[in-house]
């Protein structure tokens, strides 16, 4: 089953819960990004819980690891339910995140960031290969580590299924129109064909909290995913 986030990237708590009670009972996750969390804090975080909501950190971490160590035991009893590290601070630093995990019971996940769906082929400073090569690299090392899942765009996943079924994927750059999204996301992809491609969590953030109606939009969005898994499993 695969099942929607949405990023509530706000500056304000007051903003961020207004838009969550319109996607109340038809989104099981939000999002509380760096916006949010800087602004508001680690309370930010329990809030949300405490209305329903599963709480994806996403704060991307990338440091030495004793200092992710500390920030991913501070996530925890925060009460996220999933944490995003850089796969590209390497095994120690992942390692130092999935130790914390495990002192919990596996409670809060940890998921790794490959390559940001806002990079386009040839943007990467020092690296001539392609994206996807280097999303499949990192694929490798996230799953000799133990991560629980990858963030990935929508283009990469099916290789991502190849290298390890196990593994779940978390797709950003979710768009309805593929043609383009006219902002700064490059890796974009449909819900539908990101489900299609085997993706577990979608991140979706201005399609649906700047549209007029966020909730239709969330509707939409869960009908293209479950028409998607039905195909899968005809
Ligand atoms: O590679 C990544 C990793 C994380 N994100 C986050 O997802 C949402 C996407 O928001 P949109 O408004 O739908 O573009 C946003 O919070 C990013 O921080 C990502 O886009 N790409």
């Amino acid at each position: 089953m695969a099942e929607l986030i949405v990023a509530l990237d706000f500056d304000k708590a007051g903003d961020a819960y207004d838009l969550a009670e319109k996607i109340q009972g038809v989104v099981p996750w939000v999002k509380v990004g760096l916006e949010l969390f800087i602004a508001e804090g680690p309370q930010i975080v329990q809030k949300f819980k405490a209305i329903g909501f599963n709480v994806f950190l996403d704060l991307k971490l990338y440091d030495i690891p004793n200092t992710v160590k500390g920030a991913a035991q501070s996530a925890c009893q925060a009460g996220a339910d999933l944490l995003t590290v850089h796969l590209s601070g390497g095994r120690r630093m992942c390692e130092a995140a999935l130790e914390v995990s495990r002192t919990h019971g596996e409670a809060m996940k940890i998921f790794g960031v490959s390559v940001l769906t806002s990079f386009a082929e040839g943007e990467l400073i020092g690296y001539d290969g392609t994206l996807s090569d280097l999303v499949g690299l990192l694929a490798k090392g996230a799953c000799e580590w133990g991560m629980h899942g990858i963030v990935c765009s929508g283009h990469e996943v099916e290789k991502i299924k190849k290298i390890a079924p196990q593994i779940k994927c978390l797709t950003p750059g979710i768009r309805l129109d593929e043609n383009g999204a006219g902002d700064d996301q490059r890796r974009i992809m449909t819900p539908r064909k990101a489900v299609a491609a085997g993706s577990d969590y979608l991140v979706v953030g201005r399609p649906i909290t700047r549209a007029k109606d966020p909730r239709s939009v969330a509707v939409v969005i869960n009908t293209e995913m479950n028409e998607a898994l039905e195909e899968l499993n005809k």
